[in-house]
């Protein structure tokens, strides 16, 4: 579902942020991404959502081989994906409502179908009753939350998360932690990205270690 055949990512400016990494994550997997700050896994993740292409190597993602395909051929495989950024891009200006629903405006989903399934993943992550509010007035983990609903309300096959408990105290971490499992269990495959190694030691799932953009 996912694999990495020797890939290598150079930024512009020459530094090697992933040097030949090969791996396999199959379908229906969790795996865990670990590493120290600038280790390369929001990198690695980029690449996986075909946000960023890699600079040699190939990555297939659901059969595809993102490196070969046309940057106008992304948007269809990144419908398949759900992602999780570190930096959260919530738009504030905009009611949670609206911001759940914009990967289901991206793929013109139905309006009426689309206030259904946004209400169906707010109600997933704790947030039921909370479409009106504006995200200002939500607590720092209450906006993990929305990001997780709008990473999860198209329905993705893979989920990818950058970092998603970093700022939150570990009850909360972990209680997030739950909610991805929950999507694996239904058979979603999922990567989340972590430098706090002790939050996924109970999960007894694979850890790919990164350290200076190769396998620790
Ligand atoms: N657009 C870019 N241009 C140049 N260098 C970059 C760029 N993005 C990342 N890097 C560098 O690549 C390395 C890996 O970065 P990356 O963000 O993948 O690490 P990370 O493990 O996710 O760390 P963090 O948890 O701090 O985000 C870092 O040294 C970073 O400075």
């Amino acid at each position: 579902m996912i694999k990495f055949d020797q890939v290598s990512k150079r930024y512009p400016g020459g530094f090697d942020a992933l040097k030949n990494l090969s791996f396999q994550i199959d379908a229906g997997e969790m795996v865990f991404l670990a590493g120290h700050s600038g280790a390369g896994k929001s990198t690695l993740l980029k690449l996986v959502a075909g946000i960023d292409r890699a600079t040699s190597g190939n990555v297939l993602v659901n059969g595809q081989n993102l490196s070969r395909l046309r940057a106008s051929q992304l948007p269809y495989v990144r419908q398949h994906i759900g992602i999780v950024f570190q930096d959260h891009k919530i738009l504030y200006d905009r009611s949670v409502f609206d911001n759940v629903v914009l990967p289901l405006d991206i793929i013109g989903f139905d309006r009426r179908d689309a206030a259904r399934r946004v209400r169906a993943a707010l109600d997933k992550v704790g947030l039921a009753g909370r479409e009106k509010s504006m995200p200002v007035g939500l607590s720092g983990g209450e906006q993990q939350r929305l990001c997780i609903a709008r990473a999860v309300v198209h329905r993705p096959a893979i989920l990818l998360a950058d970092e998603p408990s970093a700022n939150l105290d570990r009850a909360y971490a972990l209680d997030i932690m739950e909610l991805f499992k929950s999507f694996h269990q239904v058979g979603v495959t999922v990567l989340i990205s972590a430098h706090d190694e002790t939050l996924m030691e109970d999960y007894g799932r694979r850890i790919i270690r990164l350290r200076e953009g190769q396998f620790a």
